[in-house]
């Protein structure tokens, strides 16, 4: 079983301690069969400074050195790199799409995790908590976290594999459930030109959202039509730069427990992830219902 977590934080005082409640957050759902596990931090200077554009990179083994210099030239501007484990973020006072489309021409094979504007993605294969680790997750800052531990049903264990999709800038999805009819959605998105990188199903869930908010359609009506539009099991957490929303589908057998303080909103696949957050014995606690569409924004 997949395991969610997510935390968008309300009290700025809280901001130093997301990576440090998210890396709690995320290792109590290693139980849960983890064989790979992703990140998505909003907000952490130290991957992504304030309001550069960030573009986190997989299947690459250039060096950071190499990418920052290479991207520098083409793009006239200051472009810097990190590797943190297996991902390589670039970063530059730019917008993300303008930093996406030289990384894409400098690096054709590379795999992307995610992009967008103090937006970091991270994946890998392994132990949730070993993963937490080697990313110093506990170090982050930020505003907004969200955590998916992997039991893959659907595609091969890669850290490509791996959850959350970050497909279109800013967004992020991560999904405990499958989707029964992805392969009819994938070909009918395909047909209208978009692109694929995996087999996976939640990418066609991830797709098929970053498809209906490209079109103008807000993060409530594009989950409407996710619950229109897919069968299968799910419980999805999908959030923006601004926005974090939740949803399951009509049956709502994947768990699901949302929390909500006024310093904070948490959503996590069981309530162990919760426990230990600050202010959570004051917090109002719900199982969100069937088809309802959960969305907060900053
Ligand atoms: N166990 C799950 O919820 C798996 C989610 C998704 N079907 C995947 O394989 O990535």
């Amino acid at each position: 079983m997949c395991g969610i977590v997510g935390l968008h934080l309300r009290n700025p005082d809280l901001y130093p301690r997301l990576g440090e409640l998210l890396s709690g957050m995320l290792g109590e759902m290693q139980d849960r069969g983890a064989d790979s596990a992703g990140i998505a931090v909003y907000g952490n200077p130290d991957w992504a400074p304030a309001g550069h554009g960030c573009v986190c990179l997989l299947d690459t083994d250039v060096e950071p050195a190499d990418a920052a210099a290479l991207l520098t030239s083409t793009l006239g501007t200051p472009v810097a790199a990190q590797k943190v484990d297996e991902t390589l973020v670039v970063s530059a006072d730019l917008d993300s799409a303008t930093l996406l489309d030289a990384a894409r021409s400098a690096f054709p094979t590379a795999l992307v995790a995610g992009f967008g504007s103090d937006l970091t993605v991270l994946k890998g294969v392994g132990a949730p908590r070993d993963l937490a680790q080697k990313w110093e997750l506990a170090a982050a800052s930020g505003w907004q976290g969200v955590g998916h531990t992997r039991m893959a049903t659907e595609s091969a264990v890669t850290p490509s594999g791996a959850h959350p999709f970050a497909v279109g800038p800013e967004q992020c999805l991560v999904h405990n459930g499958s989707f029964s009819n992805h392969a009819t959605i994938r070909r009918e998105l395909r047909s209208q030109g978009v692109e694929f990188d995996s087999e996976n199903d939640t990418e066609v869930g991830a797709r098929f959202v970053a498809h209906q908010l490209a079109q103008g359609k807000d993060v409530e009506t594009a989950l409407k039509e996710v619950c229109a539009t897919f069968d299968g099991f799910y419980t999805l957490l999908v959030s923006n730069r601004d926005s974090f929303a939740v949803v399951r589908d009509a049956i709502a057998c994947k768990p699901a427990v949302i929390a909500e303080t006024p310093d904070w909103v948490a959503m996590a696949s069981e309530y162990r992830a919760l426990a230990h957050l600050p202010g959570v014995d004051e917090a109002r606690i719900w199982e969100p219902e069937p088809e309802v569409v959960y969305a907060w924004t900053r």
